[in-house]
């Protein structure tokens, strides 16, 4: 079948390329992005760590390659970039960028997070929004990817700043949105209080669509339990990972990066599942306690009273802090949790990672250890649970919260905590499923891109050129 397709041409404008193969369509497409977006660095990251595992199904599906299908893929159907003008408290006028990027609408509604952040461009909103498409498909759910934000920093704003900032924000994004077509939720900087600001704005404009917007609060269409979801979901597919390889989480010795959403969950669900968390950070430093870091305090400084994570260790006796990264702190441990940003851990930290016997890394942030992080965890047979796969708990109960938004019912915590559980259980099983079949010797990376890509891909399929 695959012999139909040696030297087939494509007419790419003025290139001629030649697919001979799958491996040599998936060299070309990567030449694509490449040419198209020279300076997407984080983006280019993202999509050729899927494009390089995906050589098993082009071979087993040479339609695919028929129908370019991976380059669709990695174009987005839409990328929106405004402006978004707004007035500090001393009555001087800023301006920042917002972004909303539409990856893929294949498998339902643009779903997918907003960030507020300095380093927020359209590089990083490309990466995690094509990250989410493949992340959402896993979730069996039906919801496509799009990912936005802006280079605001929320960082020592007044809340009345932040306020004024996200209405300005949702006064040109509430235009490309809606509870049938697009359905930002919280990321890095965004949590309960924007997502209130931001659903009042919305409001304003549109009349009450509680659909809208996930991560909302409990009293105007918000689901339990989805604060919790992405970190509680990360340690229900490490439980899973580890069951499946005859291990448990008791006893472990966990080191958790960030102090944020995800972080404290992750320390929250961990300590349940009898293991202890040593560590937690923020961008300044780190808390060292041997006794396990006590999630409560985390969120009671970082959430509450938004202050820096050194202060735990003024507040507790046996924890220590430090400057610089939690990847840098040689000690021995189990099991890495980074919870924090995207290539937060280096190669020579993966190399510590190794060195400090470490057998497991599971991901709660998005896309936190570089490419060649990932090779080291692969020759030191640490197994591997990638984000798309790991962290996807949180977007699962968003579309849970969706579901509860369409029928104006609110379900019980335990429901949502039960089905998040069996959501993170059944990701762990299709990805190894595919590890399986393909023969890829417990790849759980390569299995998750595969399941999240065959869905997406049938489905491509199905709807024609689209
Ligand atoms: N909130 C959610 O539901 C989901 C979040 N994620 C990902 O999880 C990660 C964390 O997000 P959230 O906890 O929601 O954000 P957050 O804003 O609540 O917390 C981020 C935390 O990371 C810390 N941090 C930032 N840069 C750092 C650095 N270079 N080194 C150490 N710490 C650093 C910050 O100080 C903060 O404590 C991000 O990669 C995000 O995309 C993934 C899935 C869902
Ligand atoms: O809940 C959502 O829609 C967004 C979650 C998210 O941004 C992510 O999975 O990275």
């Amino acid at each position: 079948m695959l012999g139909g397709f040696i030297s087939k041409k494509y007419f790419d404008r003025k290139r001629v390329v030649f697919v001979s193969n799958a491996k040599s369509y998936i060299e070309s497409v990567k030449d694509t992005i490449q040419r198209r977006d020279p300076n997407q660095t984080e983006f280019q990251e993202a999509a050729f760590t899927v494009l390089d595992t995906l050589e098993p199904v082009l071979d087993k599906h040479p339609e695919y390659i028929k129908a370019n299908l991976l380059e669709r893929l990695v174009e987005p159907e839409r990328a929106i970039q405004f402006r978004v003008p707004w007035q500090s408290d001393d009555g001087q006028f800023h301006v920042n960028r917002g972004f909303r990027v539409q990856f893929n609408s294949a498998i339902g509604p643009y779903k997918g997070g907003l960030r507020l952040h300095p380093s927020v461009s359209l590089d990083v909103v490309k990466f995690l929004g094509f990250e989410q498409v493949l992340k959402n498909s896993l979730t069996g759910l039906p919801i496509g990817g799009a990912k936005g934000g802006s280079d605001f920093n929320p960082k020592g704003k007044s809340d009345s700043e932040v306020m004024r900032f996200c209405q300005s924000f949702m006064t040109e994004l509430q235009r490309h949105i809606g509870p049938d077509l697009d359905v930002p939720a919280g990321d890095i900087g965004v949590g309960g209080r924007e997502i209130g600001f931001l659903f009042g704005a919305y409001k304003r404009l549109n009349g009450y669509q509680n659909g809208v917007l996930t991560g909302k609060g409990l009293t105007f269409g918000g689901s339990l339990a989805r604060p919790e979801a992405t970190g509680f979901g990360l340690l229900y597919y490490t439980h899973a990972m580890l069951k499946a390889l005859g291990d448990t989480l008791t006893n472990k010795k966990i080191k958790v990066s960030g102090a944020g959403n995800v972080a404290t969950y992750a320390i929250q669900k961990a300590t349940e599942y009898g293991a202890t968390v040593i560590t937690c950070s923020d961008s300044d430093g780190y808390v060292y306690d041997p006794n396990g870091i006590d999630f409560k305090l985390v969120k009671q400084i970082k959430e509450v009273e938004r202050g820096r994570i050194k202060e735990y260790a003024q507040r507790v006796e046996t924890a220590e802090y430090h400057d610089g990264s939690v990847w840098d702190f040689d000690i021995n441990y189990d099991i890495a949790l980074p919870c924090a940003t995207q290539n937060e851990i280096s190669k020579d930290q993966a190399k510590l990672i190794a060195k400090d016997r470490v057998k497991y890394v599971c991901e709660g942030a998005n896309m936190p250890s570089v490419p060649d992080a990932i090779a080291t965890y692969r020759d030191n047979n640490i197994y591997y649970g990638p984000a798309k796969a790991a962290n996807a708990g949180g977007v699962a109960v968003s579309a849970l919260e969706m579901s509860q938004n369409s029928e104006r019912l609110s379900w019980s915590f335990e429901t949502v905590d039960n089905r998040l559980h069996d959501i993170m259980d059944n990701i762990f099983e299709i990805s190894e499923a595919a590890d399986k079949e393909y023969q890829l010797n417990q790849d759980y990376q390569a299995g998750a891109n595969i399941a999240g890509f065959e869905k997406v891909a049938q489905t491509m399929m199905a709807q024609g050129l689209v």
